[in-house]
């Protein structure tokens, strides 16, 4: 399957899920990743908001708030394919002007400098266990991740997000743990390891 077949297939097998189901996975996945040194370490978490069938990121926010971490939100340059980030403290600083995102206003929000950024949670659709994705096909965060080689990188996933291998291009960078509802997969190591099950 090509990647544009992938992502249509797999948004099709997310909206099938039972709600009940993917409330059980989610709870099982904030868990591991809470207890994630990457997630313990950081204090200055970049994270999408999330919006119809992706992993549900605001418990993920709030947890970061809860422990008085700082939370750093994407905005996209639709003409260069950029993003930046900016800091989010409230709902009121969101604006939805681009593809139904929830986006940070910029005239409300304090931007955020890579450098700063600690740990970055990375959205996709399909996985594979070398830590490749399939995204929203925007090419957003293979451009942002070209450009930073030391960030920590993190990915949430359904188990049914899981294949064994993903066609990968040039440009595509591996996230650098995946956390399914089962276990995390060190990606970069290749080395699978279960130790929060
Ligand atoms: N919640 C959430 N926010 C996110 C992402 C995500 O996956 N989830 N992104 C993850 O990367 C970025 C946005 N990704 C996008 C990926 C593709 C297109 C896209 O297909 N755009 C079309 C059409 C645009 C239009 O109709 O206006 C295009 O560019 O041709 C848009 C955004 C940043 N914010
Ligand atoms: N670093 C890069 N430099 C130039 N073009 C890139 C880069 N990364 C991705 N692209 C281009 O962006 C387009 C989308 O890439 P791809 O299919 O890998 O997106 P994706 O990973 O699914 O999306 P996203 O990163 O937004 O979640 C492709 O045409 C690809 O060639």
């Amino acid at each position: 399957m090509d990647k544009d077949a992938l992502r249509k297939e797999w948004k099709r097998r997310l909206s099938s899920l039972s709600e009940e189901k993917r409330n059980e996975w989610l709870h099982q996945m904030y868990d591991k990743l809470f207890s994630h040194e990457y997630w313990t370490s950081s204090q200055i978490i970049g994270v999408t908001v999330s919006i119809g069938n992706e992993i549900d990121t605001r418990p993920i926010i709030e947890q970061a708030w809860k422990e008085g971490k700082v939370v750093a939100i994407p905005k996209c340059n639709p003409i260069n394919k950029s993003l930046s980030f900016y800091q989010f403290n409230d709902d009121d600083q969101l604006e939805s002007h681009y593809f139904g995102l929830k986006e940070p206003n910029p005239d409300l929000c304090e931007k955020i400098h890579v450098s700063d950024m600690d740990l970055l949670l990375v959205p996709g659709l399909v996985f594979d266990h070398s830590g490749y994705r399939v995204g929203h096909g925007g090419g957003y965060y293979d451009r942002f991740l070209s450009k930073e080689n030391d960030l920590l990188t993190a990915a949430l996933c359904f188990e049914m997000q899981l294949v064994e291998n993903l066609p990968h291009e040039r440009h595509d960078i591996p996230v650098g743990v995946i956390i399914t509802s089962d276990k995390w997969i060190e990606s970069r190591k290749k080395s699978e390891n279960n130790r929060f099950q």
